[in-house]
């Protein structure tokens, strides 16, 4: 066992790093690489990490990614090196920052008015009929004058919030000019399986977090109390709740949603466990039930295929990495799989980074519109920007 600081110390762009409170994985080199199309891929996943069981290899495991349409991207790799470690800790690492060395210019796809807008046009459609819920996203491209230290700003990620999902996953495609990362901190875990014992973590209906504490007790008594959110939250936790039920014999869920907090947010949450039914049938790892899930109504919508062509319509610039999934599954099928959100794609000095909220029946575009801003906080945080919210 590694201590924590020193994984995150010794991540280099190109290695997988992830970190939650269940613990820390710094994975390196590629002994073989996934390539499955949606639907088969937990499937091509049991079938590689078998072989490679067979072939010698101890403990093997597939770390990556998977972006949000089904016809994303995906960075999906048995490493050739893994090193564990602890769950990392708010103040061991002092990291030295270079971003406050860089100038940056900012370019909003599309801008905060034309995103309001299509906020308006979904509510529109929500109000034709046939949609329920869904949820929208914005992009901010950043160029710096100088190269991203990405080690530095995942370093900075972790630091800012232990209790995060933390990654940085090499997502390098055909064309690109250096090597791509996707990092972030993820507050929502899409499912974690640890032998039978289920669980997943769905997030929806939010508020930005505020200075003083009286403002902060005031927002989360409006979020338990907010009949939009609490609908918002419910499409959610109905859908995940059902899907979980095909892998578990008991699916329970919290009659009543809590309120979690991020440095920059508060939202409702529930937390879902089940039982699964046979842990040995590969049909039932981490990931068949992350593919399964995904993509929930927290970054999607109800119904899933007509939120997700509405998505497709009402957003200008393709999703990519983000809202999809990143996490690892091992050769018994336990694993963790987050929703990749608080994140961004880095490359050389451009940084592409979304964020989205969930529409619904009386939601108002302007506070969706500040919301998405107060959840672009993560990341312009970390990298020293926060002037920009
Ligand atoms: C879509 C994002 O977040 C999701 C949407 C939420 C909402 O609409 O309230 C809350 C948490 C996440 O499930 C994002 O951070 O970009």
């Amino acid at each position: 066992m590694h201590h924590p600081a020193d994984l995150l110390a010794a991540y280099l762009p190109g290695s997988f790093y992830y970190s939650s409170p269940r613990g820390s994985l710094l994975a390196d080199g590629i002994l073989t690489t996934v390539q499955a199309a949606h639907g088969h891929r937990a499937a091509a996943v049991a079938e590689t990490l078998d072989s490679v069981a067979t072939a010698g290899i101890e403990r093997p495991l597939v770390v990556g990614a998977i972006g949000f349409r089904p016809d994303a991207q995906t960075s999906l790799v048995v490493p050739a090196v893994v090193r564990r470690a602890g769950k990392p800790d708010a103040a061991a690492d002092a990291t030295r920052s270079v971003f406050g060395l860089a100038r940056w210019s900012v370019t909003p796809r599309p801008e905060p008015a034309a995103y309001a807008a299509q906020v308006r046009k979904a509510l529109a459609r929500i109000d034709a009929g046939g949609l329920d819920k869904v949820v929208l996203a914005r992009c901010l491209e950043l160029s710096a004058d100088d190269k991203i230290a990405v080690p530095d700003l995942l370093a900075r990620l972790v630091r800012a919030d232990p209790a995060a999902h933390a990654f940085a996953v090499d997502v390098t495609a055909p064309g690109d000019p250096a090597i791509r990362t996707l990092l972030g901190a993820s507050p929502e875990l899409l499912v974690s399986r640890r032998g039978r014992q289920v669980v997943a973590n769905p997030l929806a209906g939010s508020l930005p977090r505020a200075a003083d504490d009286a403002e902060n007790q005031r927002r989360i008594a409006a979020l338990l109390g907010s009949d939009k959110d609490r609908r918002e939250h419910a499409h959610v936790v109905h859908q995940v709740a059902e899907v979980l039920g095909q892998f578990c014999a008991d699916v329970q869920v919290p009659a009543e949603p809590a309120v979690v907090g991020t440095p920059t947010m508060w939202h409702l949450s529930s937390r879902v466990v089940g039982e699964i039914a046979d842990p040995h049938d590969p049909g039932s790892s981490a990931l068949a039930m992350a593919e399964a899930l995904h993509p929930t109504p927290a970054v999607c919508g109800v119904p899933t295929v007509t939120a997700r062509d509405a998505i497709a319509e009402l957003e200008p610039e393709d999703r990519g990495y983000y809202s999809g999934l990143v996490g690892w599954t091992n050769v018994d099928g336990d694993g963790e799989w987050v929703v990749t959100i608080r994140s961004a794609e880095v490359c050389e000095r451009e940084v592409r980074m979304f964020a989205g909220a969930g529409i619904v029946a009386g939601s108002d575009p302007e506070a969706e519109l500040a919301e998405t801003s107060a959840k672009f906080r993560t990341l312009l945080r970390a990298l020293g920007l926060e002037e920009l919210t």
